[in-house]
C-alpha cells in the first residue's frame, strides 16, 4: 500500500498520533473542518501504510478533478504522466486533486486502478513538496456497500475525502427526495473513515437532481463537509450556502464548517456571488492559473476584471463541455504535448475535432501562458 497521509500541513494542524488501528475507538478525526468525525468502529484496516492520520484541510479555492492517463495502445494506466500532470497543477498553485471524478474516467477503472492512481497522484504530491494538499477520490456507486468499500480503499490509497454520487441505476424506484437517497448517503458517511462530498450532477445519473432541502439535511451529518454542484443552479447553490452556513458553529470565511463547491468552472464567480467557496472543475486540468485568478480578482473586489477572465473561462470551459473528457485530453494533447486518448470504449477525435478543440481553448491558452 502508498504511503498515506504522512506529513504536517503548512499550518501544522494534524491529528498527530491518530492511530488508523484504533478509529473505533479514537473517534474524531476532521480538525480542519470543524466538523467531529467518528469513524466506523466496524472498520478493521488491511493497510499497511501509516499508523498515523492526519486530515488536510478542505478550505476554499480551486479543486481539480484530474484527467486519467493511459499508455497507447495498451490503455495501461500511465502513472507518469499521471504523476507530471499532478505535479504541474500543484505547482500552478490549485488548492486540491480530486481523482475519480468524472474527468478521471472512473467507471473505466477497476478497483486496483483505482487504488493506483490515487496512490500515483499522493505520491507525486508528497514528492513535490505538496504533502498538505488534499486529494478527493470519486467513490460513488450503485450500491450502498460497493460504494462504502470505494470509500476505504479511497482512505487507504491517500485519499482525504470521499466525492459521492447518488446510485442511478435503479432510479425509477426512488424519487430524489426519497428518504432511500437520505438513507444511501447516512450509511455512506456513517461507515466512511474519509469525510463525505456530496456529488450532484443530474447528467451523469439519468437527471437525478438532489434539491437544496434534501442538500441541507445530508450537512446535518457529521461526516458530510461538502458539495459539488455541477447542476449550474446558482440559485440552489445559494441557498445551500446560506443555510450551511446558519448551521456552523465555527464561523470562520477561510475554513468553513461545509464546502460549497461550483462544479463547473463556467460559473466560478457567480457561485462566488451565491456565498460559494470556489470550484471543483474539469477546466481547470487545462487552465488552473486562470481559473485560480479569476476567483482572486473577484475576492479582492476588482469585479470588472473578474467578470473580463471568467468570460475567457466560460467560453474554454464551452469547449470543454462539449468535447467532453475526449475533447480535454485532445486540447492538453494539442497545447501542451502530453494527454492521449481516453480508454475504449470512447472514441479517438478525428482531425477535424483535434483542430476544433484546439482553437476552442486559444484564448484560454494565451491567458494561461500570460500568467
Ligand atoms: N463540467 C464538469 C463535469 C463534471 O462535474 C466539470 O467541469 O468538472
Amino acid at each position: 500500500m502508498a504511503p498515506h497521509n504522512d506529513a504536517p500541513s503548512p499550518s501544522g494542524s494534524f491529528t498527530a498520533g491518530f492511530n488508523r488501528m484504533a478509529f473505533g475507538a479514537v473517534g474524531s478525526s476532521s480538525l480542519m473542518t470543524g466538523h467531529e468525525s467518528p469513524l466506523s468502529s466496524s472498520y478493521s484496516t488491511t493497510s499497511e501504510a501509516s499508523d498515523f492520520y492526519m486530515t488536510r484541510p478542505l478550505v476554499p479555492g480551486v479543486y481539480v478533478p484530474t484527467m486519467c492517463f493511459f499508455k497507447e495502445g495498451t490503455e495501461d494506466v500511465d502513472t507518469d504522466t499521471i504523476t507530471r500532470h499532478a505535479v504541474r497543477l500543484a505547482r500552478a498553485g490549485v488548492t486540491g486533486l480530486a481523482t475519480q471524478g468524472s474527468n478521471g474516467e472512473a467507471v473505466h477503472l477497476s478497483h486496483t486502478e483505482r487504488h493506483l492512481v490515487t496512490a500515483t497522484t499522493r505520491k507525486a504530491l508528497n514528492d513535490s513538496g505538496f504533502s498538505h494538499m488534499p486529494i478527493i477520490v470519486g467513490c460513488g456507486s450503485q450500491s450502498t456497500r460497493e460504494t462504502i468499500q470505494y470509500c476505504r480503499e479511497a482512505w487507504e490509497a491517500g485519499g482525504d475525502y470521499a466525492l459521492v454520487l447518488p446510485p442511478s441505476y435503479y432510479a425509477t424506484l426512488f424519487a430524489p427526495a426519497s428518504e432511500t437517497i437520505i438513507e444511501y448517503f447516512t450509511a455512506v458517511a456513517d461507515a466512511s473513515p474519509i469525510p463525505i462530498i456530496i456529488y450532484n450532477f443530474p447528467g451523469a445519473v439519468g437527471g437525478l437532481d438532489l434539491s437544496s432541502d434534501i442538500i441541507v439535511r445530508l450537512a446535518e451529518h457529521h461526516n458530510i463537509v461538502g458539495v459539488k454542484l455541477t447542476c449550474g443552479n446558482t440559485g440552489k447553490l445559494n441557498r445551500v450556502a446560506a443555510a450551511t452556513r446558519k448551521m456552523s458553529k465555527i464561523h470562520d470565511p477561510k475554513n468553513p464548517e461545509f464546502l460549497v463547491l461550483a462544479g463547473s468552472a463556467d460559473f466560478s464567480i457567480q457561485a462566488l456571488v451565491a456565498g460559494g467557496h470556489g470550484i471543483l472543475a474539469g477546466l481547470a486540468n487545462i487552465a488552473p492559473k486562470a481559473c485560480i485568478r479569476t476567483i482572486e480578482l473577484f475576492n479582492q473586489g476588482k469585479h470588472a476584471e473578474a467578470q473580463e477572465m471568467q468570460e475567457v473561462v466560460a467560453q474554454g470551459d464551452w469547449t470543454a463541455i462539449q468535447g467532453g473528457v475526449v475533447g480535454v485530453k485532445s486540447g492538453l494533447q494539442s497545447w501542451l504535448g502530453y494527454g492521449g486518448y481516453a480508454r475504449s470504449p470512447l472514441p479517438k477525435p478525428t482531425a477535424g475535432q483535434e483542430k476544433k478543440w484546439k482553437e476552442g481553448y486559444r484564448d484560454l491558452f494565451m491567458l494561461e501562458k500570460s500568467l
